[in-house]
């Protein structure tokens, strides 16, 4: 049986103050039956990582933690690069690769994505590999073989019992902070074909225990109807996750506190 994992992505927002306030808050609102039913996690921006641990820590909270991106190199002259070997000393349980706003912004391609998944491995972190497609892409019906060259490019060099741990994050593009959530069915139908796609890659085994979550505009009203879908175990949220209340109520999958 596959755990949800909801994921908060707070991108570069939040200090190291305002993400000390934002645990603490998110701490408050869930309870112990919250984190049975699902992983919850952040991932703030790097200069929080150290607050977020010590609270963590300190607290014996069940909220996990990790971080954005990272860099496919280890250690070395890299201004301004932060190594897997830093974020797990931080004791970061996740790493994003991949996001869409890295490889518009940051002109990350498929080779760079496959470095630092592989990066993540070196270091016993665990990859939340995005993929998903811009609206041109889905306006021509693309969608799928692009969301899933991007899986292929991303996986290569990864054995099976890599890949088994790995999480995958769906994101359509024209999705993303633009309050137009991708209906259920929609995230159902790629999510669906990533984990048919890891079953050819791998094996039936490796793809049955894939989280694969959905990201894009989620919120606490829509997030039932996707949480539904057989292949969807979960999500990654952006924007909604930096309000605490909110994250908590869609951590519980909308529904009210038990
Ligand atoms: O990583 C998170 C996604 O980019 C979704 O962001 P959003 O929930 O603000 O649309």
């Amino acid at each position: 049986m596959r755990k949800p994992l909801i994921a908060g992505n707070w991108k570069m927002n939040l200090n190291h103050l305002e993400a000390i306030a934002t645990v603490q808050k998110l701490a408050f609102a869930l309870n112990d039956k919250d984190h049975d039913r699902a992983d919850i996690a952040v991932l703030p921006p790097y200069t929080d990582l150290r607050s977020v641990q010590t609270l963590v820590d300190g607290d014996k909270l069940r909220i996990l933690y990790g971080a954005q991106d990272l860099s496919a190199h280890d250690a070395g002259a890299y201004t301004g690069e932060i190594s897997g070997a830093m974020l797990a000393r931080l004791g970061c349980t996740f790493v994003a690769v991949g996001h869409s706003e890295r490889r518009q912004y940051h002109r990350e391609d498929d080779e760079i994505v496959n470095a630092k998944v592989l990066a993540a491995y070196r270091h016993s972190l665990t990859p939340i590999l995005c993929v998903g497609e811009g609206l041109q892409v889905r306006q021509s019906g693309g969608h799928v073989a692009h969301s899933l060259a991007q899986l292929e490019g991303a996986l290569r060099k990864v054995t099976a019992e890599q890949a088994a741990s790995i999480v995958l994050a769906y994101e359509p593009v024209w999705a993303i902070g633009t309050g137009e959530v991708a209906t259920p069915q929609d995230a159902q139908e790629v999510c669906g074909a990533l984990r048919a796609r890891l079953a050819e890659l791998y094996d039936g085994e490796v793809a049955a225990g894939v989280r694969i979550l959905y990201g894009g505009s989620v919120k606490s009203d829509n997030i039932a109807g996707i949480m539904a879908e057989p292949d969807v175990d979960g999500a990654l949220v952006g924007g909604a996750s930096l309000d605490a209340a909110e994250f908590a109520r869609i951590c519980r999958f909308g529904e009210t506190a038990g």
